[in-house]
């Protein structure tokens, strides 16, 4: 192939770079993965009503995440074990997100420790929590400030890990634990990536919104709540303390059979009703994608899968490149809608079926 031009592209040279087994796992959704499809296809089905003969010489897609200054509003969503896409595992993510001058999200379940992932950073870092159990959650928690991450974010829409059919079926977790035993343990030993192993320590079946007082009541960190999907949750969140929320379906990956993210969103941003920040997640693939997003009222976007096909193919450089692209989409599909900014985005912009 030549070299890739756009996110399918890396998604394709993703592909033949990696065990199918790395793959399915990276790629896959949970049961029939109708969530995962319907993430991509509900984007086809908003249509743009761009401006023309405004003056578009110029465009600025910079904005801020919780204060924080960022060159695009495209920030890295936590995914785990970037060590089995690439040797550099998150070490080469991080120096990537810094070189666009964006923010990373760290899971829980990275390969490297966060203490060595934010030695490296040139941007900024937000952590992301599991909760195992509240003593270690705190050990966490106190680790990521110290190091510098400037919010934890807590993925509320993993009580119990999902079922992954792929990952059945290839039985992943065996061909980790015997090629990649260290894959998902950059900050904890955690047993495996199902869950199966961990039943007596992973505590996020017991979990209720109390979490998040006690949360604010250990760390001076904002809580940004990730898997967000109605408005009933979304106004509890802001009720129990949340700095914002981050409208997620895990990327299809937990309970299948939920909303896309793009539909779920305006229900969440008019029930918030500026009171937090609003993000969100799942599908966003092109340059128009994030268009959709903010004109809904995202204030930024999250990528999850595009992070790990760019770092299969290339390492850092990957990241950073398949970052560039979605910047200039972002840019001329901006101009070719009459926005000179991120301001100029209105609701008006979109149509929705
Ligand atoms: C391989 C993989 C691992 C993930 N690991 C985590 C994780 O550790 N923590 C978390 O909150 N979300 C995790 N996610 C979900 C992402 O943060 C994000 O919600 C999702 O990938 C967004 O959809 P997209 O991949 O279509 O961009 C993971 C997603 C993938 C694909
Ligand atoms: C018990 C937590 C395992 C999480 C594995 C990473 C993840 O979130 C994923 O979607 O995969």
């Amino acid at each position: 192939m030549n070299p890739p031009i756009n996110i399918f592209d890396y998604e394709v040279l993703a592909q033949a770079s990696m065990q199918p087994v790395i793959w399915d796992f990276f790629y896959g959704g949970s049961d029939d993965e109708v969530t995962l499809r319907a993430n991509r296809s509900a984007f086809e089905r908003i249509l743009l009503r761009p401006r023309v003969l405004m003056d578009v010489n110029t465009c600025d897609i910079s904005t801020s995440v919780l204060g924080i200054p960022v060159s695009m509003p495209v920030l890295l969503a936590p995914s785990a074990a970037h060590g089995l896409a690439h040797p550099d595992g998150e070490f080469a993510t991080v120096r990537a997100a810094g070189a666009a001058n964006t923010l990373m999200t760290l899971s829980t379940e990275s390969t490297r420790s966060l203490e060595e992932v934010a030695a490296l950073a040139q941007g900024p870092l937000w952590y992301q929590l599991y909760i195992y159990t509240l003593e270690e959650a705190q050990g966490m928690v106190q680790r990521a400030e110290q190091a510098g991450y400037t919010a934890i974010v807590l993925t509320v829409d993993l009580p119990r890990y999902s079922r992954r059919e792929r990952d059945l079926r290839n039985d992943m977790n065996s061909y980790q634990q015997a090629h990649y035993p260290d894959a998902f343990s950059g900050n904890a030993p955690h047993l495996s990536v199902d869950g199966s192993d961990n039943q007596n320590t992973y505590i996020g079946d017991t979990i209720t919104w109390d979490i998040l007082p006690w949360l604010c009541s250990i760390t001076s960190l904002p809580i940004v709540v990730k898997g967000i999907l109605t408005a009933e949750d979304a106004e509890l969140a802001i009720n129990y303390g949340a700095s914002a929320i981050i409208v997620s379906n895990h990327g299809g990956r937990q309970l299948d059979g939920v909303m896309p993210t793009i539909e779920a969103l305006p229900e969440v941003v008019a029930s918030v009703d500026g009171r937090c920040e609003v993000y969100m997640d799942g599908g966003i693939r092109r340059g128009i994608d994030i268009i959709k997003a903010l004109a809904l009222g995202a204030r930024a976007v999250l990528i999850g899968r595009p992070v790990l096909w760019g770092l299969a193919v290339n390492g850092q450089e990957g990241v950073q490149h398949m970052l560039e692209l979605l910047r200039s989409e972002l840019t001329l599909s901006l101009r070719l809608a009459g926005c000179a900014s991120l301001a100029d985005i209105q609701r008006s912009l979109v149509q929705l079926p």
